[in-house]
């Protein structure tokens, strides 16, 4: 069995805002995860509902209010700072701005040869023949034509497979990828997820996707893959991938699978999608018990006011529902 790279028990954050930071914002709450070595993992959720929090959690770019991480089976707030850097390169973060994300002045060879020495990846006669390697990997070919071009140089696609060589440079075992898509064009989109998946295949490096398409999730996640869908901060559906796409049971995933465009018209004058009772996004603070979707769910009763558990459908699928037994078949077209 495959062992785990990165767990998180019980993870909360509350962030504080408003004046003199009285105001407490639950973004993330009682998160639990384990993820296993070569795994893939797209997360999936609206705009503000907790996952770019949660990857900067898994990242240790951000500290949880509660709860712990843990990287290879160690709890990160027992490791010394010897331990720590070790580890801290082997975990990985591609922000989805890559034109942010990159040093506008710094050359293609520049931007991949420097974390390459500095972290003693290889010997400085090796870090050509690597660099090399890591452009071809991600598809920036002919590599000589790019060793000495600059970021401003590329398309936004380009950037985003730059930003990815950069993260794999340093041999990372685990890469979390922040809405990667989300600043490039429609067009490139595919391409980047199909790269995320060929270099999880090639290279057996756990990948974590965040993404608020649930079409590109299935895309990136569907056969051995796993889909974690989050609303109001909490994960509310969980498992594979393929069993959530085919037999959600979640209200909210139905939902957001049902929304996704059908490019058939005709398909897509069948398309069942439920009304709900509310758009808006739930709000959340400390004190929060309730299930998060309870406003807009067509199902709630007063059960959903204590908020359930992550709760087993079957060996591959995991539901945070009280009412998903009594909701109607699923069916995604009349
Ligand atoms: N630094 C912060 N201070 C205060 N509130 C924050 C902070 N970062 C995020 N939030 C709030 O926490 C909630 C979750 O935000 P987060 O960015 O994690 O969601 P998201 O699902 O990634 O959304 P998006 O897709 O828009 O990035 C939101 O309500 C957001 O406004």
């Amino acid at each position: 069995m495959n062992s785990s790279v990165l767990e998180l028990k019980n993870v909360s954050k509350i962030y504080s805002i408003g004046l003199f930071n009285k105001v407490k914002k639950l973004a993330l709450d009682d998160v639990s995860l384990n993820i296993k070595k070569g795994e893939k993992i797209a997360i999936i959720g609206e705009s503000g509902m907790g996952k770019s929090t949660l990857a900067k959690i898994m990242c240790d770019l951000e500290t949880p209010s509660k709860g712990e991480v843990y990287w290879f089976g160690e709890n990160l707030s027992k490791l010394n700072s010897k331990e720590y850097k070790k580890m801290r390169i082997k975990v990985q973060y591609v922000h989805q701005d890559p034109y942010a994300s990159l040093h506008p002045s710094k050359d293609i060879f520049s931007i991949l040869k420097d974390p390459i020495l500095f972290n003693r990846i290889c010997e400085r006669h090796e870090v050509k023949e690597k660099v090399e390697e890591l452009l071809e990997l991600v598809g920036l070919t002919p590599t000589n034509y790019f060793l000495n071009k600059y970021p401003h140089h590329l398309s936004g696609g380009g950037r985003q497979r730059l930003a990815i060589a950069r993260a794999l440079s340093v041999n990372p075992e685990i890469l979390v990828a922040d809405e990667p898509i989300s600043m490039i064009d429609m067009s490139l989109r595919a391409s980047i997820i199909k790269l995320l998946k060929d270099i999880n295949s090639k290279l057996n490096i756990s990948i974590i996707l965040i993404l608020h398409d649930i079409g590109a999730a299935k895309y990136f996640a569907e056969g051995d893959g796993k889909l974690i869908v989050i609303y109001g901060g909490k994960i509310v559906e969980f498992g594979s991938c393929d069993e959530i796409i085919n037999n959600p049971k979640h209200p909210y995933t139905r939902v957001l699978i049902s929304s996704t465009a059908v490019p058939d018209p005709e398909l897509s004058k069948r398309k069942i999608v439920e009304e709900l009772k509310s758009y808006e996004p739930p709000k959340r603070t400390p004190e929060s018990q309730e299930c998060p979707f309870i406003h807009a769910c067509n199902y709630s009763k007063d059960i959903c006011l204590k908020g359930p558990g992550l709760e087993k459908v079957n060996d591959l699928h995991f539901v945070s529902c009280h009412r998903y037994k009594e909701l109607p078949n699923w069916k995604l077209f009349n």
